[in-house]
């Protein structure tokens, strides 16, 4: 779903109930807002989550897609659609990037600190986020949330509301007489915090500042106190790492008090050009497969992951099916070693790529984002995957060395769809697996395919719940020969050409009995 370091493209939809507005209204009436996507922005958490109203809002938006999707697939493959529901609450493992605030007085009189808060683009304006009111995210992310907004984490003046200016102090939470050294610099400069969980209970938090002399030093340039040009030895740097740690500890203790079952909590600071990590700059995801494989993943701060993590096991599974079938068929209709090669695109940090290398031969997978392609090597290694090839380039600059003897194709595209290049590189495949979260996109993807390919099975996974956003996953495959139905527009070159052998041949007979009168 992400550009290459370009905006997290995992973030929350807005939510909506499903008779205000149904994904097809979206889909066909709203203008894009997002470059050539069509679909609707990304918004905030309002108060509108009706946890009660799940299967009811999951069942609306299935039928928008099979409706959108009439006519692109197939009757009967539309009516055998997988449906793979969320979890109701605590399904989100990503949150943010979030925008730091300063209370307003009446709050900070009641112990709030910090506030955080999403750009809502539908009410054109920041609405704090309450995650207890909001039970959509895991619970490590709630209980940082939470624990975050009352600890005494003094932010800048400037993010308060309009015209509070009023100081106050933040009082050490050990000894009540005296102002927090450790939540003055870390909330110095503060603008956003990012979470990101894992099932196992894993918790990064990455809190972003903003340092006005950063700004203008050219890269590698280093600040004055940055002595061996090493930002964790500068005195900034030190602090920081001091004052993080504190942090963590408070996280910590927070889990713990709140029942989450072997937490572990890291912190990540980051600065233009500059970052810091208390101890890891990534979490470490694990799960287990239908397969009986337990799988794990190094997932990097900042960087592509699924957000809603028993949908993507879900998906995995489901795409481990559709490889075994896509073989299936392949060596069917081209012979028994037919199928057994993948060319993998977007493969980011591997998640696709470790769930199906063992159901082929061979996996070439390619990725464009430099830490992604070194988290996916990362991630095959501590598999134990042996058959697979990482190469970071773009899906579609790969030269023939890379496609040579692939047979089959997984394409995981950002939510723009595919580009004109890999559009037209994916023809050339029999068996084609496609992963969206923009269903719009992926309808103009096989659309453009054409007749020569039919679709022959769909998933739903509801990654974005409450919202009118989900991720589809197909199997493609060509068509056999006989199968192409025959547009009019084909069949009049075979016409025109049945016409003119039926002339020559007249002509020749005629020419012929002429001959024999003649004689
Ligand atoms: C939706 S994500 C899928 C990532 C991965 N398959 C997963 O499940 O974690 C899309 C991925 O495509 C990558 N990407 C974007 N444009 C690309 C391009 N032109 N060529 C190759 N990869 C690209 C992004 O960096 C991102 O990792």
């Amino acid at each position: 779903m992400a550009e290459p370091d370009g905006p997290d493209e995992s973030e929350p939809p807005s939510p909506v109930s499903p008779d205000r507005d149904p994904l097809l209204d979206v889909l066909r009436t709203k203008p894009a807002r997002s470059g050539r996507t069509g679909q609707r922005p990304f918004g905030s958490l309002g108060d509108q989550i009706e946890v009660e109203k799940y299967d009811e809002q999951l069942a609306a938006k299935v039928a928008d897609l099979k409706e959108l999707f009439k006519g692109t697939i197939s009757r009967d493959v539309l009516d055998k659609t997988r449906v793979f529901p969320s979890p109701a609450r605590e399904f989100r493992h990503r949150a943010g990037p979030l925008a730091v605030r300063r209370p307003c007085a009446e709050r900070q009189s009641e112990g709030i600190s910090l506030e955080l808060s999403m750009w809502d683009p539908v009410a054109k304006e920041h609405s704090l986020i309450h995650p207890t009111e909001v039970p959509i995210f895991s619970r490590p992310i709630s209980v940082a949330m939470e624990v975050l907004r009352t600890l005494p984490i003094r932010v800048d003046p400037e993010l308060g509301e309009g015209g509070d200016e009023q100081e106050w102090t933040c009082l050490d939470l050990a000894d009540a007489s005296k102002p927090t050294a450790w939540g003055r610099v870390i909330g110095h400069g503060l603008r956003s915090a990012q979470f990101h969980s894992t099932l196992s209970n894993e918790l990064m938090v990455c809190l972003a500042y903003h340092d006005a002399r950063l700004q203008n030093l050219k890269r590698g340039q280093p600040l004055p106190e940055e002595d061996d040009a090493a930002f964790e030895n500068s005195t900034q740097g030190k602090r920081w790492m001091a004052a993080a740690r504190e942090l963590r500890s408070f996280l910590l203790q927070a889990m713990e008090a709140a029942g989450v079952q072997g937490a572990k909590v890291d912190v990540v600071g980051r600065w233009k050009r500059r970052r810091l990590a208390v101890e890891r700059d990534f979490v470490q995801e694990a799960f287990k497969l239908e397969d009986g494989r337990t799988l794990v993943y190094k997932q990097p701060e900042g960087q592509f992951s699924n957000p809603n993590l028993p949908c993507e096991v879900n998906c995995l599974n489901w795409l481990c099916l559709q490889a075994k079938e896509a073989r299936k068929d392949a060596s069917a209709s081209r012979g028994r070693r037919a199928g057994s090669q993948l060319l993998e695109l977007h493969c980011g940090g591997g998640n696709n790529t470790v769930a199906l290398a063992p159901y082929f031969e061979s996996v070439q997978a390619v990725e464009i984002n430099r830490t992604l392609a070194q988290a996916a090597e990362d991630n095959l290694k501590s598999n134990s995957i042996t058959n697979t090839t990482i190469k970071r380039a773009a899906s579609d600059k790969i030269d023939a060395s890379i496609t040579a003897g692939c047979d089959v194709i997984l394409v995981d595209p950002p939510r723009a769809g595919l580009d004109a290049g890999t559009r037209q590189s994916v023809t050339q495949f029999d068996q084609i697996l496609y992963i969206s979260c923009n269903p719009l996109a992926l309808k103009g993807d096989i659309n453009h395919l054409g007749e020569g390919f039919e679709v022959v099975a769909l998933a739903i996974f509801d990654m974005f719940p409450y919202t009118t956003h989900a991720e589809c996953a197909v199997r493609i495959r060509r068509r056999r020969k006989a199968q192409v139905p025959r547009s009019p527009g084909r069949r009049k070159p075979l016409l025109f050409l049945l016409l003119v052998i039926g002339a020559v041949v007249m002509f020749l007979r005629r020419g012929g009995r002429l001959r024999c009168l003649a004689a």
